[in-house]
């Protein structure tokens, strides 16, 4: 059982308590910049920045974070997009996180979680989020183009991520208008900036699409890389957690864009 296998299987059984719970999510208008528009029209290479206090292949990044003052950071900064891990189990994060972060940035807010219900997209949105994720490796693709339809109609942006050719393939099926690659293969945890320049390859650049890259982002060079590969931004986490001056790590990852490409 890989560790995908196990994270989804323990989002099942938090679908399972959180419908058998009747609990409606309040709505929520959203009032955001669009992640998408951002993206499409930025000169440099963006940075969404993410708040994540543990992951499974790292264990421990920074246990006492505070995200709010994380968020306030990484907006002052000059951030796209603030990622907020909202899985428990796994990343130490929570909904609270969310909507704290929610209360004090206005950029563009991605619920980072391992969505398998629309539910979850409701206490996503709820909780402030103007961004879901949909990992082509945890969905068949009725339930990825369900889930995806669903969270347009609701008006939020979706970062599709993929981490094979086989995978963009299935993104693309959907008309995704936002993919990210994952460097990061989320069965092994080996992390790899190759895959982005991979898949790259076979990306169609078009008016319509961005490409991010996420994960395994340390400094400029690896900016530089992604960059170069066609990315509008990069997902970043750990690197942002760890640094002692948030600011100049994010300013330094804002490389120029590639011409060809963006
Ligand atoms: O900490 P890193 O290596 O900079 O990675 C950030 C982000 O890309 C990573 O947290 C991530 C990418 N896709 C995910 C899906 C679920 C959970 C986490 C992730």
């Amino acid at each position: 059982m890989t560790i995908l296998d196990k994270i989804i299987a323990q989002k099942k059984i938090e679908v399972e308590r959180l419908l058998a719970s009747n609990v409606i999510f309040p709505e929520r208008e959203i009032s955001r910049p669009s992640l998408y528009k951002t993206l499409r029209k930025a000169k440099k290479l963006q940075v969404i920045s993410e708040m994540k206090r543990a992951s499974p292949s790292k264990g421990l990044i920074a246990e006492g974070a505070n995200p709010v003052k994380q968020a306030i950071a990484y907006y002052e900064a000059g951030a796209a997009c603030i990622s907020v891990l909202t899985d428990n189990e796994f990343f130490k994060g929570s909904f609270e996180d969310l909507a704290a972060v929610a209360d004090v940035v206005p950029i563009a807010l991605l619920c980072k979680d391992f969505i398998i219900h629309p539910i979850q997209i409701d206490q996503a949105k709820s909780a402030g989020a103007s961004v879901i994720l949909l990992i082509v490796a945890a969905l068949d693709d009725q339930t990825l183009g369900s889930l995806y339809t669903y969270a347009n109609e609701l008006g939020l942006d979706v970062l599709v991520e993929v981490h094979s050719v086989e995978e963009l393939q299935r993104a693309l099926a959907i008309d995704a208008k936002i993919i990210g690659v994952n460097n990061r293969d989320l069965r092994t945890f080996e992390v790899d900036l190759a895959q982005t320049e991979l898949i790259a390859e076979q990306f169609p650049f078009d008016e319509e699409r961005v490409f991010i890259s996420e994960s395994g982002i340390w400094n400029p060079e690896d900016a530089e890389r992604a960059a170069k590969a066609g990315a509008s931004a990069v997902l970043v986490g750990e690197s942002l957690m760890r640094s002692d001056s948030v600011k100049d790590a994010l300013r330094a990852l804002q490389v120029e864009k590639q011409g060809i490409r963006s």
